[in-house]
């Protein structure tokens, strides 16, 4: 097993943020990151996937071969991974801890099948849990509708997944020590800020 190194996570336990495409993930972390500038960190995904032009290894993405990747996976390196488009990504304990070592809080941004991983995981320390709701069905459409970035089709596919999303939540499997309903902006930053950042926040 990939070895762990504890104590730089365990002083800056990292944040697992998930919730539907559209619940507000992505506008919250803006957020949080330009209130405290520098106090937290994304990870550096793997991919098996060629860089594309203006992408550097080991910045965007550390672009790994698929031999490399399986390895890695065997290896339990990975506190979660996928295949999307016939491309293997994942976030390695390594990357994990390089933003820990900097001092910083990780935060993981990651979708259902990934927090399963994340909790399930053998040797990763357990991070910390938060769950972004949506307040309906129906606002969650008029979000994705309304963000202008996807085509009906990609719409549909994420609504359908959203589903998947909230019912996980709800089950007892589900490792989330909070979730908040993203209805109002102002009034859910704050909540998502005093979880992260704590009560003085
Ligand atoms: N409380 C809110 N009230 C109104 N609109 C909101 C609120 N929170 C987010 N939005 C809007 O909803 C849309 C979806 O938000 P965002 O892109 O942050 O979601 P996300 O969870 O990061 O999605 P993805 O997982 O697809 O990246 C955006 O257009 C955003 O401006």
């Amino acid at each position: 097993m990939a070895p762990t190194n504890t104590s730089a996570i365990s002083s800056h336990r990292p944040i697992v943020i998930s919730g539907p495409s559209g619940s507000g993930k992505s506008t919250m972390l803006k957020r949080l990151f330009d209130e405290y500038p520098g106090k937290f960190g994304f990870s550096v995904s793997h991919t098996t996937r060629s860089p594309r032009a203006g992408e550097e290894n080991g910045r965007d993405y550390n672009f790994v071969s698929k031999g490399d990747f399986l390895d890695l996976v065997e290896k339990k390196g990975f506190v979660e991974h996928a295949q999307f488009g016939g491309n293997h990504y994942g976030t390695s304990i390594k990357a994990v801890e390089d933003i820990a070592e900097k001092g910083q809080v990780c935060i993981l941004d990651i979708e259902m099948e990934g927090v399963k991983q994340v909790a399930n995981h053998p040797a990763f320390p357990k991070p910390r849990f938060l769950f972004l709701s949506p307040p309906s069905k129906e606002v969650l459409e008029q979000r994705l509708r309304g963000r202008g970035t996807d085509k009906e089709e990609a719409i549909l596919k994420r609504l359908k997944q959203a589903e998947a999303e909230m019912d996980f939540a709800k089950s007892p499997e589900a490792p989330h020590e909070k979730i908040i309903v993203n209805d109002d902006l102002e009034k859910a930053y704050k909540e998502v800020k005093e979880f992260i950042v704590g009560a003085d926040a």
